[in-house]
């Protein structure tokens, strides 16, 4: 067959499909609007019919794998799209959707003759495969044709081609899809079983990210009797990464996923008692002076989230448990006493797991119904002894001690075994912050998991936890949020080589992974990076140079564009002239949609930003509190862009001065940015992280 004329078998086909779907479309029908719960659910379903169908109708299939079953005489195409469609009166499968086991094979297949199979619920099923194609629909129409394997030809390996086509593509402001060409490493880690904590180091654009939303979508796919969206929770670094990736759930038919940051959710967590301190911006403290490695490791944040701060966490609320036991009788009227040994053993048959303060009151409402029964079994009738008797009740019940999160932590920060680990200033700032209900950053664990020890968790338990630049997170953070799982189920990811927030993060994976049972952990690591061109790839891992962490240099996919430029300003001002020519020529080039400028801190990029502005450019700058991500020409300081990604990326301030030897991740991430056009400009000395790249290149 001539591509031209399976270009036009494919064409009518996408057009024979979309009849079905929009009949269907057709029969849904008015939507219900009374008060009857019954029809009302019914809707709901409805709803949730039309909008997998209304994703169809926008692109029915990307992909075909014709697929012989060895018991079977001839292969069947298996049409695979975002979302299954079956035909309204056969209910012969028209779509199969992307999360279905048999679709497993379009993604997993890597070319040759040699049988493959797949896991159905019946077992796996083996069989050959005839054909991988690649299929581009826009608004209807069949675009674009691409055999990636045809049995029987010369080269039997699976191309490339249109994934590469998908990479050259220019991006917009948000994070998208990438259902049609899903890579066999990232499919592995999209269909992992539910129940294990999975982590993924994954290098800068290896779409990890990506990877963690489609995993989503699966989940509730695959185990949609077990699990709910609403009990599935994101945790990204803040709001604006949050606006970036808010694209890719409803797009695979994904709705109601709590998404947060971490101090959002502990604060909620902690009723909404405390407030973090506005005084000391962890962000400007941390990238807006230079900082020493000392500095760094001798951060607050690296004890408080240390699993030995966890301990002395336990330890204290181990000794808050022993002290439930009062030690003296309680003897509300001559002769009436309740010993101790009683109320043990009240203790010893109570639920040890419920936490702290629930176990607390029920021993003082059992102590409350003692007098009462006593009260009855003596016939007792004066009422003042009765009174009297209930205030020595409540004086007995309030030593049993009871407490806030906070009460716990301050006294926790005092404790003898504490006292030497930390820093005696940073032990005031605390205390004195807590007292007036302000917290830093590094105290929400901390906080967090007292309260869930203390008072347990308010709202149901969650299915699915996604952390997402989980590098950034401390062993104690994790633990907080395992109190929230009935079982481990959580997808981890990050890149140690992007830990720029290492005064609070980890160091290694092992901080995190050992948290877990090792049957229960599976470990992921992704090497390609899809988002920026090979020059850029290597040029990045450069800079990285010797550093290693135990992490392998990325991987680029096999797409080459420009190399990238380093240039020299005369000085500042000839800097900025540069900076406004250099975003004016990649505007013209019309190539490009997203331009970032990446400053080192954010008053150089305010200088940037306003530079722009004077020149009539509309530009927005990126500010630590941002909410939203609007795209087009943005100056953002590179410690703020981790995580998002532009068509092309000018670094403004690449001088020695800006990227000293400490900054070699946050130069990293800066360059990593950039899908296909990479600039540094520097003015005086260039940076030793760049100079020591070009010199090796
Ligand atoms: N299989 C794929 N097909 C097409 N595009 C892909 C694929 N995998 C990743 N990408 C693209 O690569 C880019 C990077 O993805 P993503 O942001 O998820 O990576 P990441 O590993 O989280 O990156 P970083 O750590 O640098 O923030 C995105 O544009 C994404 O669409």
């Amino acid at each position: 067959m001539t591509v031209q004329s399976a270009f036009q078998d494919e064409a009518g086909r996408v057009e024979t499909v979309l009849l079905h779907i929009r009949n269907q479309l057709r029969a849904i029908g008015p939507r219900y609007t009374g008060d009857d719960f019954t029809e009302q659910m019914l809707q709901l379903q409805r709803d949730e019919r039309q909008q997998r169908l209304e994703i169809s109708e926008r692109e029915p299939y990307f992909g075909r794998i014709d697929f012989q079953e060895t018991s079977q005489e001839t292969p069947k195409p298996l049409y695979i799209g975002k979302a299954g469609v079956a035909h309204e009166k056969t209910t012969e499968l028209l779509v199969i959707d992307w999360r279905a086991p048999v679709a497993s094979l379009f993604y997993a297949f890597s070319g040759g003759e040699a049988p493959v199979s797949y896991e159905s619920p019946d077992g796996d099923i083996e069989g050959t495969v005839h054909l991988k194609r690649n299929l581009m629909v826009r608004e209807g129409k069949l675009e674009r044709l691409v055999d990636s394997y045809v049995r029987g030809q010369e080269d039997e390996s699976v191309t490339d081609e249109f994934l590469l086509y998908r990479l050259g593509e220019s991006k917009d402001n948000k994070l998208r899809d990438i259902v049609s060409t899903i890579q066999q490493e990232q499919d592995s880690i999209i269909r992992t079983e539910k129940n294990k904590a999975v982590f993924i180091q994954g290098v800068a654009g290896s779409g990890k990210t990506t990877v963690a939303l489609h995993r989503l979508a699966y989940l509730i796919y695959r185990y949609s009797g077990s699990i709910r969206a609403d009990r599935m929770v994101i945790f990204a670094p803040n709001r604006m990464f949050l606006d970036y990736i808010s694209g890719v759930l409803p797009e695979l038919g994904v709705g109601d996923i709590v998404q947060t940051t971490y101090t959002e959710w502990a604060i909620e967590q902690l009723q909404k008692t405390v407030r973090l301190d506005e005084n000391r911006d962890t962000m400007d403290y941390w990238f807006e002076h230079p900082r020493t490695r000392a500095e760094v490791e001798q951060a607050p944040g690296r004890l408080k989230g240390s699993l030995l701060f966890k301990q002395a966490a336990d330890q204290k609320l181990a000794q808050t448990e022993e002290a439930l036991l009062p030690q003296l009788p309680f003897e509300p009227v001559d002769g009436m006493i309740l010993r101790p040994s009683t109320i043990a053993e009240w203790i010893a048959t109570d639920d040890r797991s419920e936490p702290y303060m629930k176990r607390r009151n029920r021993i003082a409402s059992r102590i409350k119904r003692w007098l009462e029964s006593e009260w009855k079994t003596r016939r007792l009738t004066d009422s003042k002894l009765k009174a009297k008797a209930n205030a020595k009740l409540n004086a007995y019940c309030k030593k049993i001690p009871s407490f806030t999160a906070a009460q716990l932590y301050i006294s926790l920060l005092a404790d003898p075994g504490v006292l030497p680990m930390l820093n005696k200033d940073a032990r005031k700032e605390s205390v004195k912050g807590l007292k007036q209900n302000l917290v830093q950053p590094e105290d929400l664990a901390p906080l967090v998991y007292i309260q869930l020890r203390l008072f347990g968790l308010e709202q149901p338990t969650f299915d699915h936890v996604v952390i997402d630049e989980a590098q950034d997170y401390s062993p104690f953070q994790l633990e907080s949020l395992k109190l929230c799982q009935r079982q481990a189920s959580m997808t981890v990811l990050g890149d140690l080589q992007q830990g720029i927030h290492a005064y609070a993060g980890i160091h290694s994976w092992k901080e995190l992974t050992g948290l877990f049972p090792a049957e229960d952990t599976g470990y992921f690591e992704l090497d390609r990076s899809y988002r920026s061109t090979m020059e850029i790839i290597d040029f990045a891992n450069r800079v990285l140079g010797g550093m290693g962490d135990g992490v392998k240099p990325a991987t680029p996919v096999f797409r080459s564009g420009e190399a990238v430029d380093v240039e020299l300003a005369a000085d500042d001002e000839k800097r900025l002239e540069e900076v406004v020519r250099t975003v004016k020529d990649w505007q013209n080039d019309g190539s490009y949609r997203t331009i970032a400028v990446l400053g080192r801190t954010a008053r150089s990029c305010q200088d940037i930003a306003d530079r722009l502005l004077s020149e009539g450019l509309q530009v927005s700058l990126v500010q630590s509190k941002q909410e939203a991500y609007k795209g087009g020409l943005t100056v953002v300081p590179a410690y703020l862009a981790k995580g998002l990604e532009f068509d092309a990326v000018l670094i403004a301030d690449a001088d020695q001065a800006s990227f000293g030897p400490n900054d070699a991740k946050l130069l990293y991430v800066a360059c990593t940015r950039a899908l296909h056009k990479l600039k540094l400009l520097h003015c005086g000395a260039l940076t030793n992280l760049v100079q020591e790249a070009v010199v090796m290149s």
